[in-house]
């Protein structure tokens, strides 16, 4: 078995350091029109002919949602204290408004009642991704109401589960929620708009600050935003490679923390955009400023950046770094793009709280032998991302737990089954679940240094 990560900090900031997993409910619960619930863009999108690599659909996925009091088991049994997922909402208001599905609130409280008999700490994520169908068709996150919309939703779910849930989450990654639904349209709903693009992204950071306004009322405390962060690397020195590399930035990185924590767009949006980013008002601008409690970080690569005009709108493109090992996604594997991703985030935004919400790889595993599967790369990623996890919290940063991607083999959206990111083998023909080595080294190094990486 694998060593475990490097040497842990004597002085470790918390007893609660959290070690969880990570999943979402359309990449895992299947069923999704059990019970009451309505459809989701992404169960319109998966089942429409040529959207999702071989034809792959979320109907049945993981089947956690008949499956989930075994899954809970497997958490206990790799020792994670905590467990994100995310709620579909169309389970709990399958009009997207109004109506509640009381079915749809008891499945969540059982399993939410489930994680905590076993020590295991829920964070909830209030949306990743599956908007009901009811609401695309009302203008989705291009409607001037989808703010209202979103906090309306979480309101029902903070005074249903308020009282046991402390760690929530108002967004999954709203920058990949705009650019890969409405701009480059590789995900649900599948639009392709350079004007809608900017709009979606408005109305997502105010949902973001009314879901929060709307959780401050309900006495909810602890409140994050969950944004993918790829830290650039200019290709070269020249200016034009620096320029692009903080274009991309911008885009990536920035367009979304800023307004939460600053109160101001990028000044380089208005650059990528030209005519179709929009006017915002002081006022406006003013109003997205709500700055979450905690920074989720999903984390699993680098971009090394060069200047393309033929790649628009940002005029930049990622690089690919054949010296270095990637990932079945063609990712690069460069673990300290996490702590600088870290430690960017502490000098930028005043050292928040941040929670790693997600961080993992695909690989094409081996085929599971006796009982086993031994997938020695994403023990090499984990491992060597745990320690880069471990250089930022030495150096100061508020790094209060780490979500490894994923808990399941799931949907990987449009990619279907085809890439696997699981702690835990799921078989495609009956689900059987099987630990795979990595899960067995993430048990091991929680058991070994559960105060923190
Ligand atoms: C560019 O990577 C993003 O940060 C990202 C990667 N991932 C994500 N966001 C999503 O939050 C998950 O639903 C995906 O399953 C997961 C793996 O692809």
């Amino acid at each position: 078995m694998s060593k475990p990560p490097t040497e842990i900090r004597s002085d470790s900031p918390s007893r609660d350091f959290l070690w969880g997993a990570a999943t979402s409910a359309y990449q895992i619960e299947g069923s999704p029109l059990a019970d009451g619930a309505g459809p989701s863009i992404w169960h319109r999108f998966a089942n429409t002919p040529g959207r999702v690599l071989n034809g792959d659909t979320g109907d049945i996925a993981c089947d956690h949602y008949r499956r989930w009091h075994e899954d809970v088991a497997l958490m206990a049994a790799l020792g994670v204290n905590a467990y994100r997922f995310s709620v579909a909402w169309a389970r709990i208001l399958p009009e997207g408004t109004g109506r509640v599905n009381q079915a749809g609130l008891d499945f969540y409280r059982c399993l939410v009642d489930a994680l905590l008999e076993q020590g295991i700490e829920p964070m909830l994520t209030l949306y990743h991704w599956d908007l009901p169908e009811a609401l695309d068709t009302r203008g989705g996150w291009a409607s001037d109401a989808s703010p209202g919309w979103f906090a309306d939703y979480a309101q029902v779910l903070y005074r249903a589960l308020g009282d046991r849930v402390r760690l929530w989450i108002t967004l999954n990654e709203p920058w990949v929620i705009t650019a890969g639904g409405y701009l480059y349209g590789d995900l649900a709903p599948g639009h392709r708009s350079l004007h809608e693009t900017p709009i979606v992204a408005h109305n997502l950071l105010r949902a973001h600050a009314a879901a929060l306004a709307s959780g401050r009322a309900e006495g909810i405390e602890r409140i994050g935003l969950a944004v993918n962060l790829e830290p650039q690397y200019p290709a070269s020195p020249s200016a034009e490679d620096i320029g692009a590399t903080a274009h991309r930035d911008a885009f990536i990185n920035r367009w979304f923390l800023d307004p939460v924590f600053l109160g101001r767009y990028p000044a380089e949006m208005e650059t990528i955009f030209g005519s179709a980013w929009p006017r915002h008002s002081p006022s406006e601008l003013d109003a997205l400023r709500a700055p979450p409690d905690f920074i989720g970080v999903n984390y699993y690569s680098r971009s090394v950046v060069r200047a393309d005009p033929t790649e628009q709108p940002v005029g930049a493109r990622r690089v690919r770094q054949d010296a270095r090992p990637h990932t079945a996604m063609d990712w690069e594997v460069y673990p300290q793009g996490l702590t600088d991703i870290l430690l960017w985030i502490q000098g930028r935004y005043g050292n928040p709280p941040v929670y790693i919400t997600e961080n993992g790889a695909a690989f094409d595993d081996p085929p599971p032998v006796a009982g086993r599967l031994h997938d020695r790369q994403r023990v090499a990623y984990l491992r060597t991302h745990l320690r880069a996890a471990s250089r930022a919290l030495r150096r100061g940063v508020d790094l209060r737990g780490y979500f490894a991607w994923s808990l399941l083999d799931n949907f990987e959206w449009s990619y279907g089954y085809a890439k696997r990111f699981g702690l835990v083998h799921v078989d495609p023909v009956d689900r059987q679940r099987l630990i795979k080595d990595s899960g067995r080294f993430y048990r091991d190094a929680i058991r070994r240094y559960g105060r923190g990486p």
